[in-house]
């Protein structure tokens, strides 16, 4: 199996107890204005340690052996296998809000392919983390090349990012778009071309 690009995968030196999560959560509460202590904020903290665990699953994905699966009885087919309007929830590393968007995964596939569940389950590992756009977008696509080493990988991403959108500039409906092509996407004109027409972006 080739080097991966996991040695971006950062996971905390120690990780505080569930309970020390909680009290960080009561802080952040009391510093907002309100009262912890409160009937309808008690739960609260158990419940914001809860959605966190979700929030930021991908910590505990390992989008390499999510790709290590594959199936070569495909007749040979080697034309553009697309996976598009993926949806994607992700977190800002600079605000921790959400990063709300779609994202489209391509890849042409060298003998073997991917069960395309997979391809989506790469993006949930990396998007379920604290992200830049642009960062998401380029450990999916180098993901995809280091383990299937197709002909080529293309990954576009599109998003809302909820801190442009309820606090700072406030720019409602302003779209952020990404894409990382790599191999064929890159150098062949008409395979990117091919890519953009099925998006329906030509
Ligand atoms: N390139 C990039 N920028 C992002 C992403 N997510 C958030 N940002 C931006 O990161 C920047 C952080 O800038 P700072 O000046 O440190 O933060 P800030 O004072 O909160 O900035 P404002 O959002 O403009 O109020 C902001 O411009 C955000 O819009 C991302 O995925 N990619
Ligand atoms: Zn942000």
């Amino acid at each position: 199996m080739p080097a991966t690009p996991l040695a971006e995968t950062p996971m905390p030196v120690a990780r505080p107890s569930r309970a020390e999560a909680e009290a960080a959560v009561r802080t952040l509460l009391a510093w907002a204005g309100d009262d912890p202590s409160r009937e309808g904020l008690l739960d609260t903290p158990a419940r914001v340690a809860k959605a966190y665990e979700e929030f930021f699953a991908g910590y505990r994905i390992d989008p390499v052996s999510v790709l290590e699966r594959t199936f070569a009885e495909t007749e040979g087919y080697d034309e553009i296998v697309l996976l598009k309007d993926i949806r994607l929830e992700s977190y800002c590393e600079h605000h921790m809000v959400p990063i709300i968007g779609v994202a489209h995964v391509a890849y042409l596939p060298e003998h073997r392919v991917v069960g395309i569940s997979k391809l989506a389950r790469v993006v949930e590992a990396y998007a379920k983390r604290l992200q830049i756009q642009e960062k998401l977008t380029a450990q999916i696509a180098n993901t995809i090349e280091a383990v299937l080493r197709p002909r080529g990988v293309a990954v576009i991403i599109e998003s809302e990012h909820q801190c442009m959108t309820t606090r700072g500039v406030h720019q409602h409906g302003a779209s952020m778009v990404t894409s990382r092509m790599l191999g064929a996407f890159r150098d062949d004109p008409n395979t990117r071309r091919e890519l953009l027409a099925l998006l329906g972006k030509g």
